[in-house]
């Protein structure tokens, strides 16, 4: 894979908080067209990892380049519209919101637009058209006018990631995007989102999970964090292969 290809790229990043070290020098890239997941039991620091890596958080010390850019100080909006995105629930946050409304949110936001309620929604035919794909490609278009906070758990789910998507970034960071779905649908809703990826141009995915049977039937690399640090970085059957790494990362306190 050349350099090119590399999309997201970290460099000993740290999170400090007080004399807590919750991110200890990691470094980490992520290239078009590869899935990746990060493990570890809990407070491993994964979602510090995300946090930092999508603006939220600044690191304590460390780069972040995404498409080559330093994004350092970028803050989480700014970053999306710069092409890295992460589902960022919407439905619960406003659950009374539409499908439609929820899409369009999102797609005022990759359009630049201020966000203007319906006369948006029926006036922009780039909107609308964003909207309609975007719910076509999830499985959405039948549930258009349903208030997000009526679906059932599992398309709700779908619909946190659509919007997520209708910001047509370039890299995805998806935190635990089935919790919550019963064992029996949450591969039709992670087929249902990478088909969806797949369709909507997305390059590269980035999953936080605690679900080993998800990461090793969609991953293509693993990232396994223990206690602040990389202790893992390793294509899908290799990681798998390496009974220390995995027996700490399904160990006590991974669920
Ligand atoms: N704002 C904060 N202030 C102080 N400590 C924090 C803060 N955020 C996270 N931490 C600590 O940093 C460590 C890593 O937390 P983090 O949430 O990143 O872990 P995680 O791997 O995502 O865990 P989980 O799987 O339980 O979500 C934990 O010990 C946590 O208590």
């Amino acid at each position: 894979m050349s350099t090119n290809d590399v999309l997201l790229h970290a460099t000993q990043i740290s999170r400090h908080y007080g004399d807590f070290i919750a991110l200890h020098n990691v470094d980490l890239s992520v290239s078009r067209g590869e899935f990746v997941s990060v493990v570890g039991p809990n407070g491993a620091g994964k979602t510090t990892l995300v946090n930092v890596l999508t603006g939220l958080h600044q690191p304590t010390t460390g780069n972040v380049h995404f498409d080559g850019a330093n994004i350092a100080g970028v803050g989480a909006v700014d970053l999306a519209t710069r092409g890295l995105a992460r589902a960022f629930q919407l439905t619960s946050i406003f659950p009374e919101l539409t499908v439609r409304e929820t899409i369009a949110v999102s797609a005022c936001s990759y359009l630049n637009q201020r966000w203007n309620g319906f006369g948006h929604l029926f006036g922009s035919h780039k909107i609308n058209d964003i909207v309609v794909r975007t719910a076509d490609a999830f499985g959405l278009s039948p549930w258009l006018d349903t208030k997000g906070g009526s679906l059932p758990h599992g398309r709700r789910k779908l619909l946190d990631v659509a919007s997520a998507f209708a910001l047509h970034p370039k890299v995805m960071l998806l935190d635990e995007p089935t919790a919550g779905v019963s064992t029996a649908d949450k591969h039709g809703v992670m087929e249902t989102l990478l088909r969806a990826a797949k369709h909507m141009g997305i390059e590269a995915i980035m999953l936080v999970e605690h679900d080993m049977d998800l990461v090793s039937r969609y991953s293509t690399r693993i990232i396994a964090m223990q206690g602040g640090k990389k202790i893992a970085d390793l294509p899908r059957d290799e990681f798998f292969a390496n009974e220390e790494v995995v027996s700490i990362v399904v160990g006590k306190g991974a669920h």
